[in-house]
């Protein structure tokens, strides 16, 4: 599966924690990013990333583009909803595209928890059909 992981500046490191505690699920998929997010993702667990520009710079957008492709099987958005983002436009519009195509989103730890183990399950194998 195509897997988006983006993460706000403070929600970085639990991201990366994240994926390491998981990196063994992780590495069985295409993984993309936002260009800072992946770019700590790739240094610290170690696994290939796609990246696309840092979320102010267009990033979020880029992603949106591929769920509006169906190119885009789960996102993994750590939003940090205590600080103004200067790109707030572009990640309200990601948000959208998710619940226009009904892609998978988890915009927290906790809910993300519960995702990857629907990955390891196969419950998300209902995209390829979509597809
Ligand atoms: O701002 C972001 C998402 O809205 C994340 O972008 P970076 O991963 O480049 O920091």
């Amino acid at each position: 599966m195509k897997i988006a992981l983006i993460a706000h500046d403070k929600k970085k490191k639990e991201l990366v924690n994240f994926v390491l505690a998981y990196k063994s699920i992780f590495s069985g998929h295409q993984l993309y990013a936002t260009g800072t997010t992946g770019e700590q993702v790739i240094d610290k667990v170690g696994v290939p990333v796609h990246r696309f520009q840092s979320g102010p710079l267009g990033g979020d957008q880029q992603i949106g583009a591929m769920i509006a492709e169906n190119e885009m099987d789960i996102v993994i958005f750590f939003r940090d909803p205590l600080t103004a983002q200067p790109h707030e436009p572009d990640v309200s519009a990601l948000l959208r595209l998710c619940d226009v195509y009904k892609i998978p989103l988890a915009t927290n730890l906790a809910a993300a928890e519960v995702m990857i183990h629907g990955i390891e399950r196969g419950d998300f194998q209902w995209r390829e059909i979509v597809k």
